[in-house]
This record gives C-alpha cells, structure tokens and sequence, in this order.
C-alpha cells in the first residue's frame, strides 16, 4: 500500500490497512497443491508465494504493477507504508502456477513488519537500483537477514533495477553480477519502466516452484541461476 496514493492492494484500488498483517486470509501462504483452485476468475494447479525486498525508492511497487498490469508508475515517488499484494497466474508447461506477491515497504521503520513474512516466502526478489550505491551497498545487509528470517529452501534472485537510466549509472552490471555469484543467487538487471527482463524474473520463480513440485527422483534438480543465465535478455537497455 502506497501512502497518500492510490494503492495497487489486490488489484484493487484501496488506501486503507487492509495489506497489513496479513488480513487478506493467506495466514501461510506456503507452496501447496490445490487442484481445482480459483484464483479470482482464474483456476491454478500450484500457489506460492514471492517477496519484494530492498530499500526504499529502488523500484518493487513499480516492478510488481509493471509485471501484473504490463505499465509504468510514474509520477512522484510515494513510499509503500507496511505491505501489501497481488496476485498473478502464470503457465509452466501446462500447469497454471499462482503467484502470491507481497510487496513489502522498504522504509527501516517497517523492518519488522516485513521481517514477519519472510518465514512463508518460497522466494524472495531482492531489487536494488543501479543508480544508487547506497542501495547496492545494503544489499549485503538484507542477505543477512534473509539468511536469519527466511525458509533455508527460499529462491533468492538479485535485481539490479533501473537500468534503463543509463546516463545516471553508478553500479555496473559486473558488479551485480558479482555479488550474486559471491552468495550463489540468481541475477538480472532490470526495468520496471521499460519492462526489461521483469517477466522472466517472475516466470524464472514460477518454474523453480513448478520443478519442485514435479522432479522425479533421477531428474536432475532445476537451477534457478543457470536457467536466468540461459534466458535473461543483456540487450542495450541493460550494458553498462
Ligand atoms: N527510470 C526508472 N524509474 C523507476 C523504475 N522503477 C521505479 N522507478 C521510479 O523509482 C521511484 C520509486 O519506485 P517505487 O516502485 O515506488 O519504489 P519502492 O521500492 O516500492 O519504494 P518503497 O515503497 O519506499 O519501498 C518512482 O519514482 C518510480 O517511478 C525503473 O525501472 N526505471
């Protein structure tokens, strides 16, 4: 939920605390097999549930409604007050998986608020903005309390947002590429503003959920990292 803004809770428009503590009836959100569920008006095989981490301002709310609606937030920047979500089914292979995605806010003082839901999250996308260092540089500081907060299984993917900013630029991809490699996490640059690579960030977590739930016991494990690797777009938008 955005303050003073229209809020994006659900895909309704609503400014009230109605994304706080989980008062939407998804006390544990965790992956299950649902058959038969509806999602809205839509049916969905599998559930799970995503976080948006990072600090304030790097772009998550804007990610989300770029990835659900396909368009941009613009306008002046309003900070996300607590947390909230959105839901989106997706098709892997046949198989309608559902993503559960909170939207977290980034401000300190929602710390721990958001700490709360880490335990449910099957993964977790950790933005920051290319054109803040500030941002990179806490980056090690949310690991750690991924590490203290969430499930040992979760997916981590690292996005390094905004690349569309090329002239404003203080991270390199190299250095994104980097550290992600340093904590064995998947990583993409990407742009809520022109839509660069926010599709397969999602669709990347939907498969890794989708192959859990499916792997026989000889099938070889599916890598989330190598198959962003394999698939991420590293066109203009994103060269630093
Ligand atoms: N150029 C550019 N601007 C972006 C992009 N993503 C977000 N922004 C801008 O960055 C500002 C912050 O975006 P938000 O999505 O509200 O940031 P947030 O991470 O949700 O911030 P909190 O709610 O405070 O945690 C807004 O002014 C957006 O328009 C992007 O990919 N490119």
């Amino acid at each position: 939920m955005k303050n003073d803004r229209n809020s994006v809770s659900n895909g309704t428009v609503v400014k009230s605390n109605s994304g706080m503590n989980g008062h939407h009836g998804y006390g544990h959100p965790m992956i299950q097999r649902q058959p038969s569920r509806q999602c809205s008006t839509e049916m969905y095989d599998l559930s799970c549930k995503v976080m948006l981490i990072g600090d304030s301002g790097v772009g998550k709310t804007c990610l989300l409604v770029r990835f659900k609606d396909g368009t941009f937030l613009s306008g002046s920047f309003i900070s996300t007050v607590g947390i909230d979500f959105r839901n989106k089914v997706v098709e892997v292979d046949g198989a309608k998986v559902k993503l559960q995605i909170w939207d977290t806010a980034g401000q300190e003082r929602f710390r721990s608020i958001t700490r709360a839901y880490y335990r449910d999250a099957n993964a977790l996308l950790l933005l920051y903005d290319v054109t803040n260092k500030n941002s990179f540089d806490n980056i090690r500081a949310w690991l750690a309390e991924i590490n203290e907060y969430a499930q040992e299984d979760v997916v981590i993917m690292l996005l390094g947002n905004k690349c569309d900013v090329a002239g404003e630029r203080q991270l390199r991809r190299e250095d994104g590429e980097r550290l992600a490699k340093e904590y064995g996490v998947a990583f993409m640059e990407t742009s809520a503003k022109t839509g660069m690579n926010v599709e397969l960030a999602f669709m990347a977590v939907a498969r890794d959920l989708k192959m859990k739930k499916t792997r026989k016991p000889n099938e070889p494990q599916f890598n989330v990292a190598d198959y962003v690797d394999q698939e991420k777009s590293t066109s203009q938008c994103c060269s630093s």
